[in-house]
């Protein structure tokens, strides 16, 4: 990557792998970019441009971050959280575009290029973004958003994995993240996926961000010999944090794939040749598409032999989150790569907050314990005259979780608290009053529950827990049940309003090529596995049922699509 000529702005002095530099952290927080200065010339980032050395990702970020502070005017080389909003294919000028918004002291906001052209507007404008960086192949997309938003368009060039970095570029120089209130700056924007509103602006903290990396580093033991393949989109904190940012701060390498393809991923997993990749983690819906693409083209035994003596041999870690895992898709994978896959649950506000282990035994369809530093609790709450109050029958921490006497597995509302819980919705106030308990706890909207030592998610409060007959009924354990019908192909479970039940639970399903089903026949197969009152009353059948980018289903659209009020 390269950039138009400019003077060069100093930062640090690369010695062979070691480094010094004049910069001190009043505060705890280290950005990630100031750990790559020690991994200089080993491998950060491949992607399709080629291999790109910690080295090559610090020193394009520096000139990029001065190329900033020359285009905002800002002589101070401190931004002071102006918004950097930047669209990027994934690959390493992802990372150079936020290394440099937040070496300037920048707010890096990450656009996503499958966006449709309104919705760019939207977050560029709601972030109230300074200016816009677009790479090559986006310039000319975005340019016209930009002028109608009155915002320079910085672009960043192409040129190859070496680009035009030099270790002259690189001498002791003070960067935005000297100040001693670093820690409490704001790092990103990432906007929710708007899957129960408009689509909201979680601000993150410098802290916020690196309380999830090193949790997640620690729980699930990083290290710089690590390999990771990186097929997600990255506006969302499981491709942003989890993917790409714990390896970089460990100094692994991450293999960047332009987008995900089943094909493509297959052949990475099963490539002999070094650098072999030794960690994946992707949301359930992948893991659904990788086995599709498996079961066409892997039939031969043994093809299949081959499949799962290297996945055994090759992984350490395989990982899913950003959905329930469905426990069918958790047995097919296990049979095919001999790997249980890890399930972890998080969100945009809190990171990641709960985990199954990395050694011992992880239960299908629980999502484990919290990580490092992360409290939680479950909570339900009761209206009173002078507003809500909450009775807590949960109370967990990373060792131990307690229980009000009598009331394991009670379910209720999940609460966050800690150093990775965000800072605020931007430029919404009320809500992020609102998201919060007056002492201090993130209420997620998520159902869970707590039994057998272990945390379980119901679901999405507002959509995923339907109340009928009397009865509370997670759409989620419906969901995995019926996936298990050798019918069906995908399901998603809403809950329309009936007279007579309150709500009644009806299955949307996309059927498996050539299968058919009536609902008589999936009542009376359920009945067998399924408690009477889950089972659904009603069977939608369509072709696909709509997922986003992160495999979510809106369900409140899908009821608008079969209900219209
Ligand atoms: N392992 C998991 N099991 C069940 N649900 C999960 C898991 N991991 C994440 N989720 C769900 O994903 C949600 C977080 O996703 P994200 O922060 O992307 O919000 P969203 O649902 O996409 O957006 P919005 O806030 O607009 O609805 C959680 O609140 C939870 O409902």
């Amino acid at each position: 990557w390269r950039w138009p000529a400019c003077g060069w702005r100093n930062v640090g002095h690369f010695k062979k792998g070691l480094h010094t530099t004049r910069t001190s952290f009043s505060a705890r927080v280290t950005p990630v970019f100031t750990r790559a200065l020690a991994f200089g010339d080993k491998i950060a980032i491949i992607d399709q441009n080629g291999e790109h050395t910690y080295r090559d990702l610090y020193t394009q970020s520096v000139h990029l971050s001065q190329q900033l502070c020359e285009v905002l005017g800002c002589s101070s080389g401190d931004l002071k959280e102006e918004r950097i909003s930047f669209l990027c294919p994934n690959d390493a000028s992802y990372v150079i575009a936020q290394w440099a918004s937040w070496m300037s002291g920048g707010i890096a906001v990450p656009l996503y290029r499958k966006h449709p052209v309104q919705e760019l507007e939207y977050f560029i404008q709601d972030s109230q973004s300074s200016l816009v960086i677009a790479t090559e192949e986006y310039v000319r997309d975005i340019t016209p958003s930009a002028e109608k938003l009155g915002l320079p368009v910085l672009p960043l060039i192409n040129s190859g994995s070496n680009g035009c970095a030099s270790d002259r570029a690189v001498e002791a120089f003070p960067l935005a993240t000297d100040c001693p209130e670093w820690k409490d700056r704001g790092a990103m924007i990432i906007y929710t996926s708007g899957t129960t509103g408009r689509p909201k602006g979680v601000l993150s903290t410098h802290q916020n961000v690196q309380a999830v990396v090193t949790g997640l580093v620690d729980k699930w033991e990083w290290t710089k010999e690590d390999v990771i393949l990186h097929v997600l989109p990255l506006h969302h904190v499981h491709g942003v944090i989890n993917k790409l940012l714990c390896p970089l701060w460990v100094g692994a390498t991450c293999i960047m794939l332009p987008e995900f393809s089943p094909q493509k991923v297959w052949e990475k997993f099963l490539n002999p040749r070094a650098p072999r990749i030794n960690v994946f983690m992707a949301v359930p819906t992948i893991y659904s598409r990788l086995m599709e693409h498996y079961e066409e083209h892997f039939s031969q035994p043994h093809v299949q032999d081959f499949v799962r003596a290297t996945c055994q041999d090759n992984f350490r870690l395989m990982v899913s989150g950003s959905a329930a895992l469905p426990v069918p898709v958790l047995e097919r994978w296990k049979n095919i790569t001999g790997h249980t896959l890890l399930e972890r649950y998080g969100m945009t506000e809190i990171g990641m907050a709960l985990s199954n282990p990395l050694h011992g035994v992880r239960v299908p369809g629980s999502v484990g314990t919290p990580l490092p530093g992360v409290e939680v609790r479950i909570a339900t709450k009761s209206l009173k005259r002078e507003g809500p109050s909450y009775t807590i029958h949960a109370q967990g921490d990373e060792h131990d979780t307690k229980v009000t006497p009598g009331l394991d597995g009670k379910e209720g509302e999940l609460f966050v608290k800690g150093p990775t819980v965000f800072r605020e919705y931007w430029n919404r106030p009320e809500e992020t009053k609102e998201a919060f308990t007056p002492d201090g706890w993130f209420k997620t909207g998520d159902t869970a529950v707590y039994k057998e030592g272990m945390y379980w998610i119901k679901g999405r409060t507002s959509v995923d827990i339907i109340k009928s007959g009397g009865y509370k009924i997670s759409a989620l354990e419906v969901e995995r049940h019926l996936l298990a019908h050798p019918s069906i192909a995908d399901v998603a479970v809403i809950g329309p309003p009936d007279v007579t039940w309150g709500q009644r639970v009806s299955a949307v399903v996309k059927l498996q090529e050539g299968e058919m089903l009536s609902l008589k026949d999936l009542r009376s197969w359920a009945r067998d596995s399924m408690a009477f009152y889950t089972v659904p009353t009603e069977l939608l059948l369509v072709e696909e049922i709509p997922r986003n980018q992160m495999g979510k289903v809106n369900k409140k659209q899908l009821l608008k699509h079969f209900y219209p009020t």
